[in-house]
């Protein structure tokens, strides 16, 4: 009875979207409900709504109409996220800002400039360099650019192109130029409604994905619907994606845990051991959590990959762009010249400075947050810095 209830909710929640909903779309959307009940419920149980009629149909759609996408960016992450949704039955317009990349992937099924091992999908993934023809037909648009250059990648789309569509930032970042985060930029700038907007996170580095290991997303968006049929078209064989709601927790937890990972850079650089480094990322953990109950308060566990493990994995892999930037500074290296050094681009370098304007009325004690920020925006020597922040850990 309790199960009959539940899809019955469901059903009747989301028939209420119909009229908008394009088929690839409503597709998807059965199909998380049904999963979502394959998985949580008995075969018995289940057994009476095998003769629901639209099962045989969502067969067929599954068959036929692939959901529409459009992934803007052609970074490493960008490439990674094309190579986990074209194991699923995705459609992908892929735009590119540069025409001789998009011309050698067409050619050699490669991004030359990016993971360049991973083998893209050309039946599945076409790509382009006008930004206008790889909106049009999309259900769901992946903003996957550095948050700093998002609206140069979006220069000449209009709310009206969005309309309709849902819009998915797999960026963990700031929009440096109004401190927004990227979803509450789309939402102000395209109107596109809150309920139709997700971010992707979690602890996933591209460079693990190119390689297939094991790796887990969470999905956040206002409408958990949302969130899990995004879920529901990155699950693969080696990604595990979940839905849930805290998508303004998430995304700050997301952009805070770059700055950290530039503080254990600076550390590692400075010649902190392992010792340091455990007791700087816990009492940072405390400084995340500070921060967004103060931003966004609400009941949540920051234990939960998206937010704790999202952090580890910046802050000791190899693989992290902000952990090596932070390296390169604590080993002496100036801003331009470690920014050179890398092909990659480090979103706390951009996001230490809003938030640090954003604390101004918030006023939360940050003080690891702070050091990043003075050192890079204030000339501040890292030694004396991380110094400073020494004295205050427990
Ligand atoms: N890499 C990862 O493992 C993960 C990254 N992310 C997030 O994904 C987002 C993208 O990062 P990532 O793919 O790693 O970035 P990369 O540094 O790998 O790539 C940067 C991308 O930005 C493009 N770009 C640079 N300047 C501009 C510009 N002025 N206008 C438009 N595009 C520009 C580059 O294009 P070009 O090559 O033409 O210069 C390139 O496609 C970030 O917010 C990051 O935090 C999230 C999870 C994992
Ligand atoms: O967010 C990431 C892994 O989850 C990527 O972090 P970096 O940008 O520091 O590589």
């Amino acid at each position: 009875m309790e199960l009959n209830r539940e899809l019955e909710t469901r059903i009747v929640e989301f028939s209420k979207d119909v009229v908008v909903q394009s088929p690839s779309v409503l597709q998807l959307r059965i199909l998380t409900i049904l999963r979502q009940a394959v998985e949580n419920y008995s075969h018995q149980t289940l057994y009476p709504f095998f003769h629901f009629p639209l099962f045989g149909v969502i067969h067929r759609m599954k068959q036929q109409s692939p959901v529409r996408l459009t992934m803007v960016g052609g970074g490493s992450w960008a490439t990674a996220l094309i190579k986990i949704l074209s194991e699923n039955n995705v459609s992908i317009k892929w735009w590119l800002r540069k025409e001789s990349d998009a011309e050698h992937i067409k050619k050699f099924g490669h991004n030359p400039s990016y993971l360049s091992d991973v083998q893209i999908n050309t039946r599945k993934v076409k790509v382009c360099t006008r930004i206008k023809d790889a909106f049009r037909d999309s259900d769901y648009i992946v903003l996957a650019v550095p948050a700093a250059f998002v609206s140069d990648a979006l220069s000449g789309i209009k709310p009206e192109h969005f309309a309709g569509k849902y819009v998915i930032s797999a960026i963990k970042g700031m929009i440096p130029s109004a401190n927004q985060l990227v979803t509450d930029w789309v939402r102000e700038q395209y109107n596109v409604p809150a309920s139709r907007i997700a971010v992707i996170a979690g602890p996933c580095h591209a460079e693990e994905v190119a390689l297939e290991k094991q790796s887990y997303l969470t999905i956040a968006s206002q409408d958990v619907a949302c969130a899990d049929d995004v879920a529901a078209m990155l699950n693969c064989r080696f990604v595990q994606a979940t839905g849930v709601d805290d998508i303004y927790g998430i995304e700050y937890s997301a952009v805070m845990k770059n700055i950290i990972a530039l503080a254990c850079g600076i550390t590692h650089g400075l010649g902190y051991g392992d010792n340091f480094q455990a007791v700087l990322v816990s009492n940072a953990m405390q400084e995340i959590k500070r921060f967004v109950d103060a931003i966004y308060p609400k009941h949540r566990d920051l234990s939960g990959s998206a937010y704790l493990g999202d952090l580890l994995v910046t802050a000791y892999s190899p693989f992290s762009r902000n952990r090596t930037f932070g390296t390169l500074i604590g080993r002496g290296y100036t801003i331009q010249s470690a920014q050179m050094e890398m092909n990659m681009i480090a979103e706390g370098y951009y996001a230490v400075k809003s938030i640090h304007e954003i604390n101004r009325q918030f006023q939360v004690r940050m003080p690891i947050a702070e050091a990043v920020y003075n050192i890079l925006y204030e000339r501040a020597s890292p030694t004396l810095e991380m110094e400073g922040v020494k004295r205050l850990l427990t």
